[in-house]
């Protein structure tokens, strides 16, 4: 008789314990703020990251106008809060009350350029106006900010970046980079889910 008792060999790796990271989302618009159109910024952001990374998420939502100095209070907040990492959407344009990158820069540490410039890259495959978001990421304390523009739309196009019919990537979306600068700056380490995003690290940063 054929031992039926599974063979270790067969047992299913233990699966791996993701270190839980906490993410502020803000989504910056005077007319969602005050109750003119329902906010899509939040739910874009909660559901695209959910779609992208395999660590449990605590999500640190916040829905303000724009308003420079509540704009920065915000990003402290969040950041005195835990945040690994703090995305904001809208207020990047050239329109008088359009202060987000403004507000960022006030509470930044280091300002990490490549960010932008690479959003603003995607984003002009597009649509043309992409030039006009003037879009900044910064690090504070253990956190990394990154302003995403405030079109709903816009925030699955600068994260995930241009595939082909095939998913094949045309143009890499910023958050291939995140993980990485997660490390960096001493925050967990963050595993994305590859059909959303394929995050790059140098061979020796990456964990078995
Ligand atoms: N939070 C949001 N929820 C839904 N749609 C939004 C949101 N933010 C922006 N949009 C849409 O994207 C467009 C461009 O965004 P932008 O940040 O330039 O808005 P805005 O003209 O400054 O107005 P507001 O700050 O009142 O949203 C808006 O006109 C609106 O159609
Ligand atoms: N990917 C992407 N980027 C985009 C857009 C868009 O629709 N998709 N809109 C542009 C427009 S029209 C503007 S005015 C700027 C600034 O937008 P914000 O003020 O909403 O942040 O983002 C630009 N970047």
């Amino acid at each position: 008789m054929s031992d039926s008792s599974p063979s270790p060999t067969k047992l299913p790796a233990p699966a791996r314990s993701l270190a839980p990271v906490k993410i502020g989302i803000v989504s910056i618009s005077d007319r969602a703020s005050s109750g003119v159109y329902a906010d899509q910024g939040l739910p874009a952001l909660q559901d695209w990251l959910t779609r992208a990374l395999q660590n449990p998420i605590t999500f640190e939502p916040r829905l303000i106008p724009d308003e420079q100095e509540r704009i920065s209070a915000t990003l402290i907040e969040l950041v005195d809060a835990g945040c690994a990492l703090v995305l904001t959407t809208g207020g990047t344009g050239p329109a008088p009350r359009d202060v987000t990158p403004e507000a960022t820069l006030a509470v930044a540490h280091k300002e990490l350029p490549g960010f932008g410039e690479q959003m603003r890259q995607i984003s002009l495959k597009f649509v043309p106006t992409a030039i006009l978001s003037r879009q900044v990421a910064v690090v504070r304390e253990r956190a990394l900010i990154i302003n995403l523009p405030g079109q709903p739309k816009a925030i699955a196009e600068t994260l995930e970046g241009l595939k082909d019919a095939a998913g094949k990537v045309l143009v890499p979306g910023i958050f291939a980079a995140v993980p990485y600068c997660i490390d960096l700056i001493g925050g967990p380490y963050l595993e994305t889910h590859e059909a959303v995003c394929k995050a790059f690290r140098p061979k020796s940063a990456q964990r078995a």
